[in-house]
């Protein structure tokens, strides 16, 4: 998937991946990061996710980065937010008080740029990539996190069914990724209403990585 991929997909609002709310795994399982309040949580791949407004009311800061600059203007748009826009090493930083979003590629993103992160979440990220570019993120992303608690979602489907994204992640896959550097517990499961795409049925998993 390249960028342009992604570009247009937001250009023709061909954007189904987008819900109307805060995930329920997510709400159900953010607990379980154990955070204090005011705790910095990071959003790769983050679209203008609702996901974004139950943190901040929960007390969270948020930080994203999001390739597509529309998205980040309809999402500052919905949260009723004027940001501030500014340059910050080749990618745009929309900042108001407790949320930072970038808009730019995931791998031009270093630690530096990100600042400190207490916590990751990622909901239709990892699922959004192809398994080359998976590998090359998730080690991208504990390097620029110094490996920080994840809470991750992912599908579960046949993969022969549909060719993606979102792509089929299986526990093996999440290990392979990410055993070295974390325990790695899954959390809830649920059947996808109407399956995925309407094509085959799948199961959305929660899972804990710390
Ligand atoms: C499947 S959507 C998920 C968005 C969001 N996480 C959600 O739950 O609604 C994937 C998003 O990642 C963005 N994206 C894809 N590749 C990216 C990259 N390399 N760097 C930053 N954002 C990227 C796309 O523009 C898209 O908004």
């Amino acid at each position: 998937m390249d960028v342009s991929f992604w570009h247009e997909r937001w250009a023709s609002r061909d954007i189904g991946f987008h819900e109307g709310d805060a995930n329920q795994l997510m709400v159900n399982s953010f607990h379980e990061l154990d955070l204090a309040q005011g705790a910095r949580i990071f959003i790769p791949l983050c679209g203008k996710t609702r996901d974004i407004a139950w943190m901040l009311s929960q007390g969270y800061h948020v930080v994203g980065v999001e390739l597509n600059e529309g998205a980040v203007l309809e999402l500052f748009s919905e949260l009723d937010i004027e940001p501030v826009a500014s340059e910050a090493e080749g990618l745009i930083r929309y900042h108001e008080q407790n949320i930072d979003i970038f808009v730019g590629n995931i791998f031009d993103v270093t630690a530096e740029i990100l600042g400190p992160v207490d916590a990751i979440y990622d909901r239709a990220a990892l699922v959004a990539l192809p398994l080359v570019s998976r590998r090359q993120y998730t080690k991208h992303l504990q390097t620029i996190t110094d490996n920080a608690p994840l809470l991750l979602i992912t599908y579960e489907y046949d993969q022969t069914k549909y060719e993606g994204p979102p792509f089929s992640i299986v526990g093996d896959e999440i290990n392979s990724h990410y055993g070295e550097h974390y325990h790695i517990s899954q959390l809830a499961s649920r059947e996808v209403p109407g399956g995925i795409k309407g094509v085959v049925s799948g199961k959305e998993k929660v899972w804990l990585l710390n």
